[in-house]
């Protein structure tokens, strides 16, 4: 059986004016139905331009350079732009941070959602408001009939989320990519609606690319694991396995300073520095400047990933435990 969504070598470059920067670099990585992959890293590493390359909304001065993205074992990038169109929001759809860029704030829930329903199928109005309904009960919605009368600006931040979600979720698609969904909501909205998620993957096998900076996040939503840095994939592996035994020097600074999953009675260290430019990276391996265990190698060689199930892009990884 094909992965949900497998992506292969995928590099997008945008032209600025110090040159072309490469934003994501040759990224590969497969979710299969039904499971998460938290898609993790500082800000600027990349996440967000992976998830947009992924959905083909890349603009200029961007571009996908290179690679494959096969949803259900076709390669999206191999389509027309009609037929790329047609699997957008039909095999694969979006959930962004700011739920209003997927809502209309002047139509009610109802409308919009049915509208979305019937873009793709043509089923009469009431069957696709019934869909509607269906796609926020899936989500937790409580009162589904009547959250589809109201308009965005009546909803909480968080069922604003939700129906976001839901919307995303009106075709059954085989993939979700959701771009920090959570991270404007208060902590025990997040944990709602996290739990909401991972049902939905569960029963409705539904793979999910889930974008966020927060470890702590992923380690409690996640089956997978893919830790970014300055474009690249440097760590991935299952979820428990990459949090419990970190390899790359990256990840155990990223989990060391998480109040959470750090071990408790110890001062929480950051990691130095800060993510480098990408039109100035440094040679050898980008993290060179701030890692522990550089040495000269480092400098001079690019660090390749091998090949195990916890794939670690290093020179000096940490011993496997
Ligand atoms: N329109 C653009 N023009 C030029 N460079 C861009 C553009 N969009 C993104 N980039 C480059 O791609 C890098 C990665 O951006 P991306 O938004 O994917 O990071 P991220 O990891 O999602 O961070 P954040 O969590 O802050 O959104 C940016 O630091 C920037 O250098």
């Amino acid at each position: 059986m094909s992965a949900a969504l497998e992506v292969r070598g995928l590099t997008t470059q945008f032209s600025t004016r110090k040159g072309a920067v490469t934003a994501v670099n040759d990224v590969s990585f497969l979710v299969q139905p039904g499971r998460i992959l938290g898609l993790v890293g500082e800000s600027g590493s990349g996440k967000s331009v992976t998830g947009f390359s992924i959905m083909g909304l890349i603009d200029e001065p961007g571009k996908i350079t290179a690679g494959q993205v096969m949803v259900q074992g076709t390669d999206m990038r191999g389509m027309s732009l009609e037929e790329q169109r047609k699997m957008r929001g039909r095999a694969v759809s979006m959930v962004f941070q700011d739920p209003m860029m997927t809502l209309n704030p002047v139509l009610r829930v109802g409308d919009q959602m049915a509208m979305a329903v019937r873009v793709h199928d043509k089923v009469s109005k009431a069957a696709a408001w019934d869909r509607a309904r269906e796609a926020l009960e899936i989500v937790g919605i409580p009162a589904a009939v009547e959250r589809l009368q109201a308009y965005p600006h009546q909803l909480s931040g968080g069922m604003r989320q939700r129906v976001a979600i839901a919307t995303a979720l009106l075709h059954r698609p085989a993939v979700i990519i959701a771009d920090e969904p959570t991270t404007a909501l208060d902590v025990s909205i997040q944990g709602q609606i996290l739990a909401e998620v991972r049902r939905l993957a569960d029963e409705t096998g539904t793979a999910i690319v889930w974008v966020t900076h927060d470890l702590a996040v992923v380690s409690s939503l996640a089956d997978d694991i893919a830790v970014m840095y300055a474009g690249r994939i440097v760590e991935s592996g299952t979820a428990a396995e990459v949090i419990a035994n970190p390899r790359h020097p990256y990840t155990r600074g990223l989990i060391d300073s998480v109040p959470g999953l750090h071990e408790p009675g110890q001062d929480l260290p950051q990691i130095p520095g800060s993510t480098p430019q990408l039109a100035n990276l440094p040679s050898g391996c980008p993290f060179r400047p701030r890692c522990p265990r550089a040495t000269d190698i480092c400098a001079t060689i690019p660090p390749n990933t091998g090949t195990e199930a916890h794939a670690v892009l290093c020179h000096h990884p940490l011993e496997a435990t």
